[in-house]
């Protein structure tokens, strides 16, 4: 099955043109990113990764251009954006857990109200995955009583319970306190190894980016200007200003 699978675009941007009023923020952006990849995206404050990624499942809209996620195209009036949202879960900086919500409600919450799971299963998923991040002891406590590398690790695990084929990161540990960040790439790393799960990553954690992505893409003034197969990124970029970027930020 994962051979059938394999080399299928799980997010496709055909010419892509974004703007913010008049402010052009995605200009001519042509991206493939194939069922099971891990796509890490970097570049400069203001280049356009979150929009880039926001777009995927219509947290933004674009102009200009085609973009298809699992199949459906987010021009189409047709497409349903919860659809798209229930198979691509995405991850954000700051977390977005619900403060009145429990850990385990907050994983509870959209299998229940969006996949009709049934109770008992629901509840068997979500402390599995607390079981995952080694979170159990915390399943009946409010988000703010954690510490913010906990409060990231049940939010991609509150994804997760969505069983989605994509999973989108915004910076997901930049928010966070140095000594949080580990635990917290520890488990993107370990779903990366799905092999049919497939990843969108926005970061400045270039460790990460070298051990996990299969390619590296390069954004600067609302452009991709570099896309390559990770090694090749580190190497030998091509690009003039990804080679700058990296010598600001690898030590
Ligand atoms: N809602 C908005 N309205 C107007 N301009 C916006 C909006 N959101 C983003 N922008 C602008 O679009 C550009 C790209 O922003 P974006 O957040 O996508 O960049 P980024 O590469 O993710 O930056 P950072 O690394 O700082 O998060 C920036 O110049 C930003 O000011």
């Amino acid at each position: 099955m994962l051979e059938e699978e394999s080399g299928m675009s799980m997010i496709e941007f055909k010419d892509v043109e974004k703007y913010y009023g008049d402010f052009h923020a995605l200009k001519d952006i042509n991206l493939d990113v194939e069922t099971g990849e891990t796509v890490v995206l970097i570049g400069p404050s203001g280049s356009g990764k979150s929009t880039l990624i926001r777009s995927v499942n219509g947290l933004e809209t674009i102009q200009k251009g085609q973009l298809i996620v699992n199949g459906q195209d987010l021009a189409d009036p047709k497409t349903n954006l919860n659809r798209i949202r229930k198979d691509v879960g995405m991850v954000f900086q700051h977390f977005n857990l619900y403060a009145n919500k429990t850990v385990l409600e907050n994983i509870m919450l959209a299998p229940r109200l969006v996949l009709h799971r049934d109770e008992a299963e629901n509840k068997k998923v979500a402390m599995g995955l607390l079981e995952r991040v080694n979170l159990v002891d915390q399943a009946n406590k409010y988000p703010s009583t954690l510490s913010g590398g906990q409060q990231q690790r049940i939010a991609i695990a509150r994804s997760l319970a969505m069983k989605p084929k994509a999973l989108l990161f915004d910076e997901p540990t930049s928010a966070l306190d140095p000594e949080m960040v580990n635990d917290v790439l520890k488990f993107m790393r370990e779903i990366a190894q799905d092999s049919s799960m497939t990843m969108l990553v926005v970061t400045h954690e270039m460790g990460f980016a070298k051990q996990v992505a299969d390619r590296v893409i390069f954004m600067a003034d609302g452009q991709i200007l570099e896309d390559s197969p990770t090694k090749e990124f580190f190497e030998q970029p091509s690009e003039p200003r990804a080679r700058k970027f990296l010598s600001q930020i690898v030590h």
